[in-house]
């Protein structure tokens, strides 16, 4: 058995050996990280991975079977104004559709004893204050997600923790959503954002906890995922596709046709490769090595999630998509 990560304190959020499980479902399994101030991390897997429970632990909303969820250093349900530590959004629609923008905030500010000119503050920076006296039961879902972010940063807490902050926006929202993640991040704040989608991550996070079955499958920046999924293939472009491939495979290369024109190599480096081709006269445009894209190092990993639980007869297919 691996020893158990420290649990140590003092320090945003830290995760260590948390499970829950809902009847037989095993929600989460033995899950632990930290979040890093100073960055934006996603927490991204495929539906049901188990990214929403793991959030309303750490947020106390949900009680852990095993494990520990800590917030700056305690657990959420110690803190005596929680606003001031974390900042939360996992529902736009945990408003009360007859009250106004500014009457939900100020009830909110008053329960953690913030001040109510941070309200307007924090109307302005969500860019509602033209619609702060109008009731939220009018709201589109992206003024809906506006009002949770702003209440989320009412108490200008270290910690900032959306769940599926982008699910359902327009093109205008996504691009708001991401400056201000970077914003909160740049200013020191230890940001936690899920999705089940990675290509929504990939050019927000700095850096990824990809999770399945309730699993840590890889604590990572999007750099090192991108390269350990591109192993050492090397990609060539040639009209002699049938050439190339046997000069390379009689080398020792693994080669494979992709598409009309291109060949994929692993166990030969480029230079190899290129000097390979030359000297058998096989004419090729280019010689490049292989960078797998995000979305297939991400593919790459939650497929080994879902055979996993298809091997141990426990799959329910949510994690199929
Ligand atoms: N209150 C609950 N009662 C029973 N089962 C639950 C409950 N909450 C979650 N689950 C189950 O636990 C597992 C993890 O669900 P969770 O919502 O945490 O996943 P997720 O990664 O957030 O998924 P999604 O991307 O769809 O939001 C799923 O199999 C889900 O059906």
């Amino acid at each position: 058995m691996t020893e158990p990560p420290p649990c140590s304190s003092g320090v945003t959020i830290e995760v260590c050996r948390l499970r829950k499980r809902y009847g037989s479902t095993v929600a989460v399994d033995d899950l632990s990280f930290t979040v890093a101030p100073g960055m934006v991390t996603g927490f991204v897997g495929p539906n049901g991975a188990g990214k929403s429970t793991t959030m309303r632990i750490i947020l106390g909303l949900d009680a852990a079977d095993e494990g520990t969820a800590l917030v700056g250093g305690r657990p959420y349900r110690t803190l005596t104004r929680p606003l001031r530590t974390v900042g939360a959004l996992l529902d736009a629609s945990a408003a009360h559709p007859g009250r106004s923008a500014r009457n939900h905030l100020l009830w909110l500010a008053r329960s953690n004893a913030i001040p109510a000119r941070r309200v307007d503050e924090v109307l302005d920076l969500a860019g509602l204050a033209a619609v702060a006296k109008r009731t939220v039961g009018g709201f589109s879902l992206g003024m809906r997600q506006r009002l949770g972010i702003a209440a989320a940063l009412l108490g200008d807490p270290a910690v900032v923790i959306f769940d599926e902050p982008l699910n359902g926006l327009d093109l205008e929202g996504i691009q708001w959503i991401r400056g201000l993640l970077r914003s909160l991040a740049n200013q020191g704040r230890a940001v936690l954002i899920s999705s089940h989608l990675m290509s929504e991550l990939e050019d927000t996070a700095d850096h990824l906890l990809v999770v399945g079955r309730g699993r840590l499958l890889a604590d990572t920046t999007v750099r090192e995922l991108v390269s350990a999924a591109s192993g050492d293939r090397v990609s060539v472009r040639t009209g002699m596709r049938t050439e190339a491939m046997t000069t390379l495979a009689d080398a020792g290369g693994l080669a494979a046709i992709t598409d009309g024109e291109t060949v994929i190599v692993s166990g030969l480096p480029v230079e190899r490769v290129v000097e390979l081709l030359t000297r058998r006269g096989v004419a090729f445009t280019g010689v490049s090595a292989h960078r797998a894209s995000l979305e297939e190092a991400y593919m790459e990993l939650t497929r080994d999630a879902v055979e996993f639980g298809s091997a141990t007869g426990e799959r329910d297919g949510r994690d199929a998509r």
